[in-house]
């Protein structure tokens, strides 16, 4: 542990001294190890932990969070005192312990940790309050103004105004009297209206638990009965795993009700919140009321109305993204992990924590249920159930009747795409002919297709016929992706942006510049023009602005109002649409390149998730899989939809090299603009590399993404057996090695990325 700072104020004196005063704990949202201490003005107790206080911090006044006793190794004369404490209620115990748990095992500063959960600091002041009119007389003569029609008006209304409302602003009274606000004003100029001060926090309908949901079918209604149970029991994890379409929302929503009836709260984590942008309106079908969302694309003022909302238990259930796991819910009864499989809910910026991992401590710390829900789980959760750690809810079938789509493999060297006509020149072509031949059929029956390549833009990459230069980012080691409709070249990593140029920039040649290999929108121009009466769209994330468009495209899918949706993995998930029977993956082998230790596990699910779009009402679903590698594991077990021994060989695989979920990884990213300066940083830390049992280090090696925004990367790995308790290992690694200056050490505790 790094020592405990001696005082916030450093060579500052202590401004007063306190005699007997106590002291406490505060910890504060910067990026240091622990709290610091600071002396209670007596007339400020009761002083608990928890509590929201403002505190000097050398020249500036900071919030923080009263942490605990002082630790009475700093002088009394240096102690400064609490400035303020502040009208919230308490950060909770159970977010403390989370806190207090999450920086600890990613070895992430706790301050910066605490950041997170006052990541909207205007939260804690109180709203501001607006000005409402009150009546002060009963009649005009009992002041100097003229009684004019008007003035007479406004006074009635304002006397009229029921006193179960809150006293109406200028504008609102001068509305219901019929005049301008004007007259409001003027009336309380002359004595006639009162000023008050309003403080009005939002109105928020509450979700009603005891509306009768959908009649379960029995493989639901035993689901529901265990996932209640856990509800009202205390800490628990249960997985419930269902093959798609089988219901998993419906299910989980009874153990929603069930927490609701007992006055809990509820949180639901959804990866990419912004995205699933329909799933509020199913939880409004259900409870009549819509969930609090909370995401970083929200506006800041209603991330502070939420955040209020949730601390003082005025909202009942949050569905958000994983920053949700950090808002200050005081009595939070369940949470649920909606896809858990899904690498969305691992932060890789800032605090490199799993959302998913972390909910486990939160409900462990609040003594309640969590529930996981997927019909993909990672290989680490199915090996929790196995083990008894978690509970299991299987839900093998389909609701409704409806049947698991038939998956098929389409070998691309066997069946090689036709080249087609482009403004009168011959271009390459993406899909095959029997996918063809099967969109054909598909939109002639007036069913859905949807094609599925996890790649944005036009073309990835794209290079000089002439002189075979290729268009790279200056910042990173990448390609830049070429956006055909906004006429411009983007790099993925840093968003840098080149208009699309005329001539090679290293030849000169005119007209040479070439696109290679296809994203969404170079496909939807060959479906296009193959199928030129079909009513097409592109749904990637750089195409759905907001989560209201994403929520309008997904109802015209579901309407019918589009025959075939080309769609990045925003597409996979979550979505219900009847008439989509027809699934062609453009691609298959894409993510199944590169070293990572996921590639496999993460392919499989993706694509089964895609697959479980077809099919899923009355008419029977088809997927095409276009590969180069049909007996590849992923491929075979795609087609035969024994997920089981896929993981069984995925677990054996890593089982037999001590990786993830059987041994541990810990990753080190050394990175700074001067290259060398780098490389010797990650020599040095192999020097001093952590010698014991059962751990190796791997690198320094160059990362895969070796250039990021200018800054040199290079990575090394530990890796340790399960039984090794990594972080003070890593905790002494990095304190015995000196950093040059500009150079950094990111640590990632279990990555699950590898770029
Ligand atoms: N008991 C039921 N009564 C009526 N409709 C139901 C019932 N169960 C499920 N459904 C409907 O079936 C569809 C599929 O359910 P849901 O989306 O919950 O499945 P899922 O298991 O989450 O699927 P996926 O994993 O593919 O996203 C939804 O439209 C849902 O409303
Ligand atoms: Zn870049």
């Amino acid at each position: 542990m790094t020592p405990r700072p001696a005082t916030a104020c450093g060579d500052a004196p202590g401004a007063t001294l306190f005699g007997a005063a106590r002291r406490v704990a505060v910890l504060l949202p910067v990026p240091v190890d622990a709290p610091y201490d600071y002396a209670v003005p007596p007339e400020m107790e009761p002083v608990a932990p928890g509590d929201l206080v403002r505190v000097p911090l050398g020249k500036r006044i900071e919030t923080g969070v009263v942490w605990g006793e002082g630790a009475a190794d700093v002088p009394e004369t240096k102690l400064r005192p609490i400035l303020e404490r502040l009208d919230v209620p308490p950060m909770p115990a159970p977010l403390r312990d989370l806190i207090d748990w999450c920086a600890a095992y990613t070895l992430a500063p706790l301050g910066q940790v605490l950041r997170m959960a006052l990541s909207v600091p205007e939260a804690l002041d109180p709203p501001k309050p607006r000005t409402g009119y009150t009546a002060r007389v009963a009649d005009l003569s009992e002041t100097t103004l003229r009684a004019t029609d008007a003035r007479r008006k406004v006074l009635e209304a304002a006397r009229a105004w029921p006193s179960s409302e809150p006293p109406p602003a200028a504008a609102d009274l001068a509305r219901r009297a019929g005049v301008g606000a004007t007259v409001v004003r003027g009336l309380a100029e002359g004595g006639a209206l009162a000023p008050v001060p309003v403080v009005e926090e939002p109105e928020i309908t509450a979700p009603d638990p005891h509306r009768a949901g959908p009649a379960l079918s029995p493989d639901q209604a035993r689901a529901a009965d265990v996932l209640r149970a856990a509800a009202r029991g205390g800490f628990s994890v249960t997985l419930l795993e269902g093959v798609t379409g089988s219901g998993k929302t419906e299910v989980y929503f009874e153990a929603v009700a069930e927490t609701l009836a007992r006055g809990r709260q509820v949180l639901v984590l959804l990866p990419e919140i912004a995205l699933t942008a329909r799933w509020p309106e199913r939880f409004r079908d259900r409870f009549g009321a819509p969930p609090a969302p909370w995401h970083s694309d929200m506006p800041r003022a209603q991330r502070r109305d939420i955040w209020r909302a949730v601390a003082f238990g005025r909202v009942s259930v949050v569905v958000g993204a994983r920053s949700a796991l950090f808002l200050p819910f005081p009595d939070l009864g369940l949470i649920i992990i909606d896809e858990e499989h899904d690498g969305a809910f691992k932060q890789e910026d800032g605090v490199p924590y799993n959302a998913r991992d972390m909910a486990v401590v939160r409900g462990r710390a609040g003594a309640h249920a969590v529930v996981m829900a997927s019909a993909t789980p990672s290989l680490e959760t199915v090996l929790n159930a196995r083990a008894g750690r978690y509970a299991f809810v299987p839900l093998p079938r389909r609701h409704g009747g409806a049947a698991l789509p038939a998956i098929e493999t389409l070998d691309l060297r066997a069946h090689p795409p036709e080249k087609w006509q482009r403004q009168g020149m011959l271009a390459p072509s993406f899909l095959a002919p029997p996918l063809l031949d099967a969109m054909d059929a598909t939109i002639r029956r007036g069913e859905q297709v949807l094609l599925f390549l996890n790649r944005r833009g036009y073309a990835p990459l794209t290079l000089c016929r002439a002189c075979g230069h290729r268009m790279q980012c200056p910042n990173c080691s990448a390609w830049l992706v070429e956006h055909r409709h906004r006429r411009l070249l983007q790099c993925h990593h840093c968003d840098y942006r080149m208009p699309l140029p005329e001539t090679c920039p290293a030849c000169g040649t005119a007209d040479a510049l070439a696109p290679c290999g296809p994203g969404v929108e170079r496909v939807a121009e060959e479906v296009a023009s193959r199928f030129p009466t079909a009513r097409l769209v592109v749904a990637a994330s750089d195409t759905l602005l907001g989560p209201t468009a994403a929520a309008e495209l997904m109802e015209r899918i579901e309407q019918g109002a589009v025959d075939i949706v080309i769609g990045t993995q925003v597409m996979a998930k979550g979505h219900h649409f009847p008439l989509l029977t027809l699934v062609g993956v453009v691609d298959a082998d894409l993510g199944l390149s590169g070293g990572d230790l996921r590639a496999a596990e993460r392919t499989f699910q993706l694509l089964h998730q895609v697959s479980g779009r077809a099919g899923r009402a009355e008419r029977p679903g088809r997927v095409l899989v276009q590969t180069a590698d049909p007996e590849h594991p992923v491929m075979r077990a795609l087609v035969s939809g024994d997920a089981e021994t896929f993981l069984a060989v995925e677990a054996e695989t890593r089982q037999a090299v001590m990786m993830p979920p059987f041994g541990r990884l810990v990753a080190l990213v050394v990175s700074g603009l001067d290259e060398r300066a780098v490389i010797e940083a990650g020599k040095a830390l192999a020097r001093s590399a952590p010698r014991a049992a059962d751990v190796e280090v791997l690198g320094p090696a160059p990362a895969p993404l070796a250039v990021l925004r200018r800054q040199h990367r290079h990575r090394l790995l530990l890796k340790a057996a399960r039984s090794v308790r990594v972080q003070p290992l890593v905790r002494d690694w990095l304190a015995a090695v000196k950093l040059p200056p500009g150079v950094r050490v990111k640590v990632d505790v279990d990555p699950y990325g590898f770029m």
